[in-house]
């Protein structure tokens, strides 16, 4: 599918900076056009791969090119008073012939968490294409503060969009190294399944002779909703796995009903169920998506329908959703067999309970605090005027 992409503060514009590098690795392209939105200068100019005409410094008037502080109220200000030359930035784009808008961000943050949403609801008002959310949870350990932004941007951003893709960094950091060492794996990670995803829609590449199982932009418009949770699983091929796949399908177990005839070397329906069961951009209880979406990608030879369609059944089943679609990106040159799993709709997610109550204790502690600061401050002021002699009482 044809997007524009806004990258909305740090997280946000390097995840852009990935997905448009996976674009170019990828016959055709789903990035019609790119967008950095910053209120730090240093973070727009660390951006390898967003053309330099495409970075917008927001907000300088207020925070004079050095980021919000992480204070989202802050980053939702500027971005409001930015709305017009956001809108003029993305207005480079030919936006009559795209599917869609994507606007990335951390939500743990200022800047993103707090423009994100004021970005994709002026998008929504002024464009009858579907706008999407790529929203970024902070881990845990990033503390009561970073919690709260994400679960206040949460709760706007779904509001804001026609459905938000959500990535947890707190179900993919690994231990042994600091958050930040980790941001180029997440980011690849990132940029692998989103861009699989939006890149399956994208027909153009192709060519004319499109089979019917392929996957396009609608099937995937018409998934998206709600908090949206993707899980992903792939197979490197044999090196000669295309050379002399009939004798290599055998000895692999080709001869399954799941193969094409005895070329598959990929069983698609284990395959699938790493997808489902492995982990997903958002841990979440499968029995409570309400539409999915499964995409097989990889050479075609290696696609075979009937595996495909019995991965759909097992995923109905697992899921108990009616609504799953299925379909398949062929990559002629493709070195591997992937699956996407796209749970949409999603609404038992215990991470996003659990962001929430240390958003509430980070409050709680807030005010407590401010209440004990209030205090000390009365006691002080009660002090001073208690004995009329001038000095602070306890001090006499
Ligand atoms: N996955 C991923 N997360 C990141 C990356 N950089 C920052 N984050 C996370 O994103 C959240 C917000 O951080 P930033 O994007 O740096 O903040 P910002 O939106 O620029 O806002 P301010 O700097 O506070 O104005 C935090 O929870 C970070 O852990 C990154 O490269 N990848």
């Amino acid at each position: 599918m044809k997007l524009v992409a806004i990258g909305a503060g740090q997280a946000g514009g390097k995840v852009l900076d990935r997905l448009l590098e996976h674009d170019a690795r990828h016959p055709g392209t789903f990035l019609a056009h790119a967008v950095a939105v910053n209120t730090a200068e240093p973070d727009l100019q660390a951006l390898d791969a967003v053309p330099e005409e495409s970075r917008l410094l927001i907000g300088q008037s207020t925070v004079g090119g050095h980021g919000t502080g992480t204070d989202p109220e802050t980053g939702r200000e500027c971005a409001r008073e930015a709305e017009s030359e956001i809108q003029s930035a993305i207005d480079h784009a030919p936006t009559s012939s795209i599917d869609g808008f994507v606007v990335i961000a951390g939500l743990g943050g200022g800047t993103g968490s707090g423009a994100a949403p004021v970005i994709a609801e002026r998008l929504r008002a002024v464009y009858a294409e579907p706008v999407y959310g790529l929203g970024i949870l902070p881990t845990a350990d990033e503390g009561g503060l970073y919690s709260r932004n994400a679960a206040d941007s949460l709760q706007a951003f779904v509001g804001a969009t026609d459905g938000l893709l959500v990535f947890d960094n707190d179900a993919f950091k690994s231990s042994g190294e600091t958050l930040s060492e980790g941001y180029g794996a997440i980011n690849e990670e990132i940029a692998t399944r989103f861009g699989t995803l939006f890149s399956a829609g994208e027909l153009e590449a192709l060519g004319d002779d499109i089979a019917e199982s392929v996957v396009d932009a609608s099937e995937i418009i018409n998934t998206l909703e709600g908090l949206v949770s993707v899980g992903y699983a792939s197979e490197e091929l044999p090196d000669d796995a295309g050379d002399d796949g009939g004798l290599l399908g055998r000895v692999l177990g080709g001869s399954d009903d799941d193969s094409i005839g005895s070329d598959a070397v990929v069983q698609i329906p284990a395959l699938v169920r790493r997808a489902a069961l492995g982990k997903l951009t958002l841990p979440c209880n499968l029995a409570s998506t309400s539409k999915a979406l499964l995409i097989v990608a990889g050479p075609p030879e290696h696609l075979s329908r009937k595996g495909i369609d019995n991965a759909r059944s097992w995923l109905e089943s697992e899921i108990d959703c009616r609504e799953v679609r299925a379909g398949d990106y062929p990559l002629p040159d493709a070195d591997r067999v992937a699956a996407l799993v796209v749970l949409s709709g999603v609404t038992d997610v215990p991470r996003i309970d659990r962001m929430q109550s240390q958003a509430v204790d980070a409050e709680t502690a807030e005010t407590s605090e401010a209440e004990s600061e209030d205090a000390m401050q009365d006691l002080i002021e009660y002090g001073d005027d208690s004995d009329g002699d001038g000095a602070t009482d306890g001090h006499t």
